[in-house]
């Protein structure tokens, strides 16, 4: 997320873009044609003029003006048509290569692992898909054919100029020389600084989000001061790496200005000596200064352009850190056809797990029977693991030893498509999407018709609310929606559960925001879904146990004990000890 621990040139992370521009290269190399094309016609009026001076002006001929007017008419207009060609020619291939980065960095990050977006913030992956790839694809368009252009056309400049007159063209060689030292020592200052604002930008970015999702908190809490000191500090940090920005642009500015104007004046004093001396013509002269100025773009924009270069380099680096994470969770090279028709068979045998390397083991042997068509709860104290565990069944990350089988079958041997069309779950915390209700509970499974939906919504007890929305199914709701209560969302993420029907479900303590009369409706609806479907339910509450089949506990990593939940507390005193510190009505608890 921060610096790059090796750090690359400035060309090894544009190179990387490579493979994305080369299907365009045809258009790419057009672009640059035409714009060479262009520069070439701009640098032949000069020629032209001097030829008007030294000749029609100089013998005091009118009639000899025709052809070089004309000439110089159609050159420059061939500059501005071959100017729009560029952009032109351009537009396609760019915007193409920008759309497809940004595909493929969405397309990865659904395939990298729930640990890694743990790790990263929202506000640095969203910087990297909107402001960083903008920046690549301004490189590309402009940036890049730019610096491809203006350094033949410095060249081609030199040449006409030494062509002209040897003195001449040396002077302005000499002037621009130190350019280039000075533009390498900027390019390594630059990066580093460029990359520095990148990151903070994508900081400044999650704060604005966070503060977004959260401010209800924020305001219950009253920290909405807390953030926006927060906010100030982050902002006053990314104005200070602007302005270190800025401080080694100006420098190089004041160079790039500078020298080319002691260019001129060293121009006009070899110019005129060489004039009273009778060794050059005033056309010459006049033709070298008009060459000189042409060459102003070019030789001013270097620093510009190599200030966008290195914005683009460090958004390449950036693009490229997301790009290169691993897909450490990914279908299997010889993948196992799940078992047909499915039973449901869940079985964790002596499965560990921890998060990374050298971490605290958080399961060491989990061993659990899940039988078909039969519900588990899965009790423990905060922290213990429950979570964790459902999370290893549809490989949101994966186990680091044993194995978990679903009718016998591996669940790591696998595809994941199947994995998770036989496996679905529900969360604590219910998420919807900026959607449709109808959008929202189909997300469960491919494909779902409006019979399918009202059926998993019957079962999730949301078929009345969802009937009684302005739009029944079509409503928007989520984050730019209708605001819904957490019960009334706890009971779509159900439907969406549900909607695939799925094999083995996974319910990660979904009723727990539900008032205990809403509570009891899906609890009813749910123990007919149950009854068809091997469930793993963790519960917070005595109420969800009551679910169940069976009840497992887990405690130090591993299932302490599994029995009815009679059974565990007539005989588990850890059970009934455990149950007492669950919020429970006392009904259940006895
Ligand atoms: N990314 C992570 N890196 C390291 N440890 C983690 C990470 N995420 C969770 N943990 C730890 O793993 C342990 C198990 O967490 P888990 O959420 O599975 O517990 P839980 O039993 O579901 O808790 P609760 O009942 O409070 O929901 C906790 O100690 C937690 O702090």
């Amino acid at each position: 997320m921060k610096q790059a621990e090796q750090p690359r040139s400035a060309y090894q992370s544009l190179w990387r873009l490579g493979p994305y521009a080369r299907p365009w290269r045809r258009y790419l190399i057009l672009g640059i044609i035409a714009t060479v094309g262009g520069m070439a016609a701009g640098l032949t009026i000069p020629l032209v003029i001097q030829s008007i001076l030294d000749g029609p002006i100089a013998r005091g001929e009118i009639s000899g003006l025709l052809w070089p007017v004309l000439a110089v008419a159609l050159l420059g207009s061939a500059e501005a048509g071959l100017f729009y060609f560029r952009r032109k020619v351009l537009a396609r291939p760019t915007t193409h290569i920008e759309a497809r980065m940004r595909r493929d960095l969405y397309a990865h990050l659904q395939r990298l692992p729930v640990s890694f977006h743990d790790r990263w913030q929202s506000g640095q992956l969203l910087s990297r898909a909107v402001a960083d790839l903008s920046t690549i694809r301004g490189f590309i368009a402009f940036v890049a054919i730019f610096l491809v252009v203006n350094s033949l056309t410095l060249l081609g400049g030199l040449i006409v100029l030494f062509g002209l007159n040897f003195w001449l063209g040396l002077t302005v060689l000499l002037a621009a020389l130190p350019l280039i030292t000075i533009s390498t020592v900027f390019e390594r200052k630059y990066k580093v600084v460029a990359r520095l604002a990148q990151d903070q930008d994508g900081d400044l970015a999650t704060t604005v989000e966070e503060s977004a999702l959260g401010i209800r908190v924020l305001k219950a809490f009253g920290r909405g001061p807390h953030l926006a000191g927060k906010f100030r500090k982050q902002a006053k940090l990314l104005r200070g790496t602007e302005l270190r920005k800025v401080r080694i642009s100006s420098l190089l500015w004041g160079a790039i200005v500078l020298l080319p104007e002691i260019g001129i004046a060293g121009q006009l004093l070899v110019g005129t000596t060489g004039i009273v001396n009778g060794t050059m013509t005033v056309g010459t002269l006049v033709a070298a200064m008009a060459v000189a100025a042409y060459l102003r773009w070019p030789t001013d924009s270097i620093g510009w352009l190599l200030a966008e270069t290195n914005m683009a380099a460090a958004a390449a680096d950036r693009y490229f850190e997301v790009m290169d994470e691993p897909v450490t969770v990914a279908d299997p090279a010889d993948a196992k056809p799940a078992a047909s028709p499915a039973r449901g068979h869940l079985r964790f045998s002596n499965v560990h797990f921890r998060h990374s390397e050298g971490s605290k083991e958080i399961l060491s042997g989990v061993d659990l029977d899940v039988r078909p068509g039969e519900t588990v709860a899965l009790v423990g104290a905060t922290g213990s693991g429950k979570t964790t565990l459902t999370a290893l069944v549809p490989r949101l990350a994966d186990v680091t030893g044993g194995q978990i089988t679903i009718d016998g079958v591996n669940v790591a041997d696998m595809r994941l498509a199947d994995l998770r069309t036989l496996v679905s779950m529900a969360f604590e915390e219910p998420v919807l999407f900026s959607a449709s209700v109808r959008e929202n509970v189909a997300l469960g499974t491919g494909e779902a018709t409006d019979e399918q939906v009202w059926q998993a919504l019957r079962i999730a007890q949301a078929d009345k609310f969802v009937e009684a929305l302005p739009w029944g199914l079509d409503t928007r709701i989520g984050e730019q929606g209708l605001s819904l209560s957490g019960g009334q969302r706890q009971r779509l993420a159900l439907a969406r559960a549900i909607v695939g029907r799925p094999s083995v479900l996974v319910l990660d303590d979904p009723l727990s925001a539900l008032d205990v009369h809403t509570e009891a409706e899906v609890e009813r609806a749910l123990r007919e879904v149950l009854s068809g479907v091997t469930a793993l339910v963790v519960a917070h509450r005595p109420s969800t146990v009551q679910l169940a089949d069976r009840v497992a506990m887990l405690a130090d990593g591993r299932i302490a004990a599994v029995g009815t939940h009679s059974e565990l507390l007539a005989s588990n005193p850890a059970y009934r000890k455990l149950l007492s510190t669950l919020d429970a009505p006392e009904e259940v608890r006895a």
